[in-house]
């Protein structure tokens, strides 16, 4: 199983640019969680902190219970070995195929016998749909295939931990679903720790166990998913829906007088963008059948479980139908040990203890108008040349009644 990433009240800046302060959170084990926040807000140094490749001024970051924060540079280089890291662009040596660019850290951290790297390589390759593909070069192929070969290379010393820093990034809604799915499937083979870092509505509604997100140099929140999807908080909210009404402005400046001019646009019938107002939760998606059962949701009902009582009213609601739809559909084995029975009179409140801070899962909601700024547009890939689309559909010509297609 994955192990627990926690971070104790850290907080980092550059030179005299703050970029985060005082983050404090706990990423379960063999659970996927994600950090969602506008551009800019330092989500990838969040992620880049995490590995050690940058180090906050204050606080603490333990992995599996070392603090990597003064650990000796020895402990750091094996703490290392736990992680896979999938960065934006798949991060892969452009002068090698795929099968050289996915044996590297074999290569490099391990004395294998070529055969035997060879048979890993052409596992990891398999599992993330790229069998075949092993002798093609980066640029030959698209940049959803480029982010999967870095995802089977950052799965090829059996991670502990895989990070993933944007997955979305220059890819359509299609294909992000479907990296999506993979990062279910392999959490579900592998049970690894994951923290996938997105500013992507879909992925956050539909992929992961527990969401953080960072606005104006600090965590706002961070819990198990129910509780980010049915927030009031209105910066989660308007980023949850993506609309232009809330606290998140163009740059990260926004001042009540613009909020108010925003807000008399909207009243009087602009269309302030954003889909239609999503409540509530959609359902997370699952791993694909035929994988093995993935065993954080087990663990995860358990854990929540100890913590209901913490949440607030809506979130609580959620899990108790999430887990009766789960229990009902999968028949999971749900153990008695860690959360105990279920207590059925928190659906109805009873005994409910919200406290603003829900316990360790929450950060005070706290966060100022001053700037920070706007991140970097994302890239763009074309596929690879395939036969060309046939439209289906047939219609008929009104003009001279034959069929013909679109
Ligand atoms: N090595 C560095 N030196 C100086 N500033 C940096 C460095 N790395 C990141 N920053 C700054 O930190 C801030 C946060 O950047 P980061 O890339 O983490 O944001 P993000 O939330 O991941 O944005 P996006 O969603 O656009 O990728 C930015 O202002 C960026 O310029």
């Amino acid at each position: 199983m994955g192990v627990e990433v926690r971070t104790e009240g850290i907080t980092k800046s550059f030179g005299r640019q703050n970029i985060w302060q005082d983050v404090t959170l706990t990423l379960p084990p063999g659970e996927i969680s994600l950090m969602v926040g506008p551009s800019g807000t330092g989500k990838s140094v969040f992620l880049k902190s995490l590995i050690g490749l940058l180090k906050p001024e204050q606080g603490h970051i333990y992995i599996d219970g070392t603090d990597i924060t003064t650990c000796s540079n020895k402990d750091l280089y094996d703490i290392r070995k736990l992680f896979g890291v999938l960065f934006q662009d798949g991060a892969l040596f452009g002068s090698m195929d795929l099968f050289d660019n996915t044996a590297f850290p074999l290569r490099e951290h391990t004395k294998k016998s070529e055969s035997d790297i060879r048979k890993i390589v052409m596992e990891k390759l398999d599992l993330v749909g790229l069998g075949g593909a092993e002798n093609k070069l980066p640029g030959e192929i698209s940049g959803g295939m480029r982010k999967r070969a870095g995802l089977a290379r950052a799965l090829v010393l059996d991670p502990q931990i895989i990070l993933v820093d944007e997955p979305d990034s220059g890819l359509d809604p299609v294909r992000t679903t479907y990296i999506s799915q993979l990062f279910l499937d392999i959490n579900a083979q592998i049970d690894a720790t994951f923290l996938i870092v997105s500013h992507n509505i879909n992925l956050a509604r539909t992929v992961p166990d527990n969401i953080g997100m960072l606005f104006r140099r600090h965590l706002v929140m961070f819990g198990p998913r129910e509780v980010l999807l049915t927030s009031e908080e209105p910066v989660v909210k308007q980023f949850l829906n993506g609309r232009m009404i809330g606290p998140i402005g163009m740059s990260e400046e926004k001042d009540e007088a613009q909020m108010a001019q925003e807000q008399a646009l909207a009243d009087a019938g602009h269309n302030v963008g954003g889909v239609e107002e999503v409540e509530g939760i959609v359902p997370q998606m699952q791993a694909t059948p035929g994988m093995p059962y993935r065993e954080a949701i087990t663990r995860r009902q358990n854990r929540v479980r100890e913590i209901l009582h913490t949440l607030p009213p809506a979130a609580q609601a959620a899990i108790i139908k999430d887990m009766e739809d789960v229990d009902a559909t999968q028949q999971i084995p749900v153990t008695a040990g860690a959360g105990g029975n279920y207590d059925t009179s928190y659906e109805h409140s009873a005994g409910y203890e919200y406290d603003q801070n829900y316990a360790r899962y929450d950060q005070p909601q706290h966060y100022d108008n001053s700037s920070a700024h706007e991140g970097a547009a994302a890239d763009r890939f074309e596929e690879p040349p395939t036969a060309p689309y046939e439209p289906q559909q047939r219609y008929e010509d009104p003009d001279t009644g034959q069929h013909r297609r679109n």
